[in-house]
């Protein structure tokens, strides 16, 4: 019998090995390399779709970069994984997908090793790990009943059950209505949705999403957050997510990382991040004014201004440090204080203005303070204003 294509079924009702944002699960007789076999016979591959603990040193070595991370994820908990543009987040979720070869380290889920450099290496397609990513990547071909289908077809149910199990998806994702619609006439939010029902219908072992809210709007983003830590909880799905938003990882995980040139420079659970932040990238990340200067007499300085407060270890005299400093402890003023600032960029969100100034400090006042301070108008960038930092809330760290 020849393979059907990709998202198709077979002449039996089978649903074909596919490419999409969704692990597939194919015939492991079909592959012939040693740990292929001993996946198909039983011993390499777990069978049950309870969620497994995630064990990983993720080592990957390239020319001008490497990734050197450990991951320990119990099962059905929610690590967040948090960094900058080119921090390693996507490699390192490839190399769990088995999407990027190791060059060290091991890759375990449960008791069994899915790979590990120099004796076993588990492919993509038989590991029981889902991948999704920004884009739902459905079968464009498909109704949306039938992409979500495709999972449990592919793990032995037979078409009615399959088709019941997508049917209860689609309730719990409120598309019930929808079930005949092709991809191409939902929404992108809707497609997201089907996205992730499409990937826990096919009970992965671990779930790793790559910024699964990125390319939708505002609008739809709350829905499918929503819909996404309701169904993670149901689940008990032990799940990697990465993200650039601290308000994801806040609601999505229990624990995060925070990644940094391939390594991890801070870790702890989202409140601890979000209030406590070690690390200027966390701190930023976080909505901390983050200001590097040099230690000297007691305070941080930046040109003519010093910030005032009390290192976490010791800093010697004229090294360089860095200032993380909650906004709202800032006060403002256009006459005096103890920072002379240029204001080089104002945020207004809900009824608050942040106010950063060139060398990274900020100050976030009610929306009415901040226009009584500039005679009814907003401050602009170029302003020459006064910051004065509470020095119970200037935390400073070596640089
Ligand atoms: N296939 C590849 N071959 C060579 N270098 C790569 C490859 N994929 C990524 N890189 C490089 O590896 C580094 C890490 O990239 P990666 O995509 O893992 O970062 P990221 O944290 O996911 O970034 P972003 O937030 O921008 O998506 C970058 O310098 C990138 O240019």
């Amino acid at each position: 019998m020849n393979a059907a294509a990709p998202g198709f079924e077979d002449a039996e009702g089978r649903p074909s090995a596919v490419d999409s944002g969704v692990h597939r699960f194919g015939n492991p007789e079909r592959h012939a390399d040693n740990s292929v076999r001993h996946a198909a016979d039983g011993r390499g591959i777990p069978n049950s779709c309870r969620p497994h603990h995630l064990d990983a040193h993720v080592v990957v070595q390239r020319a001008d970069f490497a990734v050197d991370v450990e991951l320990n994820v119990p099962a059905g908990s929610r690590l967040a994984v948090l960094g900058h543009n080119g921090a390693g987040k996507t490699t390192l979720l490839h190399a769990l997908a088995g999407l990027q070869p190791l060059t060290d380290g091991h890759v375990r889920l449960g008791d069994v090793e899915l790979e590990r450099p120099g004796s076993i290496r588990i492919p993509s397609h038989l590991r029981r790990i889902g991948l999704l990513d920004q884009k739902p990547r459905l079968f464009p071909h498909l109704s949306a009943l039938r992409n979500i289908a495709f999972g449990p077809r592919s793990l032995g149910h037979g078409r009615h059950a399959s088709r019941q199990i997508a049917l209860q998806w689609l309730e719990r994702i409120g598309l019930a209505h929808r079930a005949s619609a092709k991809p191409h006439e939902l929404s992108g939010g809707q497609q997201q949705r089907v996205a992730i029902a499409r990937a826990l219908a096919a009970s992965p072992e671990v779930l790793l999403l790559d910024e699964p809210l990125a390319s939708l709007d505002a609008e739809s983003t709350p829905g499918v957050r929503r819909m996404l830590v309701d169904e993670l909880a149901r689940t008990a799905t032990t799940s990697v997510l990465v993200t650039h938003d601290l308000a994801d990882a806040w609601q999505l995980a229990d624990e995060c990382v925070v990644l940094s040139e391939g390594q991890v420079v801070d870790s702890g659970v989202p409140d601890e991040l979000a209030t406590a932040p070690r690390h200027p990238f966390t701190a930023a990340l976080a909505g901390f004014a983050v200001v590097r200067g040099t230690w000297s007499a007691g305070g941080l300085r930046v040109g003519d201004n010093v910030l005032p407060g009390t290192p976490g270890a010791a800093i010697a005299e004229g090294a360089d440090a860095i200032a993380i400093v909650a906004p709202a402890s800032v006060a403002l003023s256009a006459t005096s204080g103890t920072w002379r600032a240029t204001i080089t960029e104002v945020t207004s969100r809900g009824g608050s203005v942040r106010v950063d100034d060139a060398a990274g400090l900020a100050a976030e006042l009610p929306l009415d303070d901040a226009r009584a301070l500039a005679g009814g108008r907003l401050p602009a960038s170029g302003d020459r204003l006064w910051f004065t930092p509470d020095p119970a809330h200037v935390r400073i760290v070596p640089a």
